[in-house]
């Protein structure tokens, strides 16, 4: 029984038990953009961890595919938008494109970005060897970006802020390669760079101990630093 009970305060008892609720409440509004991203980022990731790859010589095999794609799209300055998705779920973007479901390659990545074909506006999707997806809308990042950079690498940041996905960018203006990686984006990569990022990001996905505790480990220690 509360103090305020104990001594017969009624009006203080009902103003403290109506500030509680009020409080609560005005919290929820305030926090609500905060609380809706955390609640969204949850939903997307998987708390059962589960392997991406067999082995190094699968990851090896994908690095090697879209970093020569990376390459050669740049060379022709084709733009492009690469996503390889890890632990959280990109089945909402995946949903938005179309369904393509194919061995990771070069020659169909460097064909899906081919301009005026069907497939070659938006993101294209990889989940593990696969190509899931193509044309995919992915979401735009609200940061201030240096003004040369249009929706195309805006798009590549905002998925990473959204989840722990890496996007591999080419620009259509200049032929640059560009990696986003938890909503930062850096420039300038050739293939062995390429490679050698990639490489390292995704034999992360070896290791099988990423327990549910880590990850939200991570997940909070991402969101202080915002
Ligand atoms: N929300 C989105 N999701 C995925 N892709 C997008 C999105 N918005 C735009 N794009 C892609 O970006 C292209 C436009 O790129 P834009 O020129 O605006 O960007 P950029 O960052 O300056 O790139 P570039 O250096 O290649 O010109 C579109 O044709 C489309 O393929």
């Amino acid at each position: 029984m509360k103090a305020s009970q104990v001594f017969g305060l009624v009006t203080l008892h009902w103003i403290i038990k109506n500030t509680l609720t009020v409080g609560v409440i005005a919290l929820i509004i305030i926090f609500q953009p905060e609380l809706r991203k955390a609640l969204e980022h949850l939903g997307r990731t998987r708390f059962l961890s589960r392997r991406m790859f067999d082995n190094d010589e699968e990851i090896r095999k994908v690095v090697e595919e879209i970093s020569l794609a990376a390459v050669n799209l740049s060379d022709t300055k084709t733009g492009a938008l690469i996503i390889l998705e890890q632990e959280t779920g990109l089945n909402d973007f995946t949903h938005s494109g179309i369904k393509i479901d194919a061995a990771v390659s070069s020659a169909l990545l460097e064909n899906i970005f081919v301009e005026n074909t069907p497939l070659h506006d938006g993101g294209v999707i990889i989940r593990r060897d696969r190509i899931a997806a193509a044309a995919c809308v992915l979401p735009l990042t609200e940061q201030e970006v240096k003004k040369d950079l249009g929706t195309r690498h805006r798009a590549a940041i905002g998925i990473t802020e959204n989840s722990d996905a890496i996007a591999v960018v080419v620009s259509e203006e200049t032929g640059i390669i560009s990696l986003a990686i938890n909503g930062k984006l850096t420039r300038n990569y050739n293939y062995e760079k390429l490679t050698n990022v990639l490489t390292k990001i995704l034999e992360h996905n070896l290791e099988d101990d990423f327990s549910m505790f880590k990850k939200v480990k991570a997940w909070l220690t991402k969101t202080k630093k915002k």
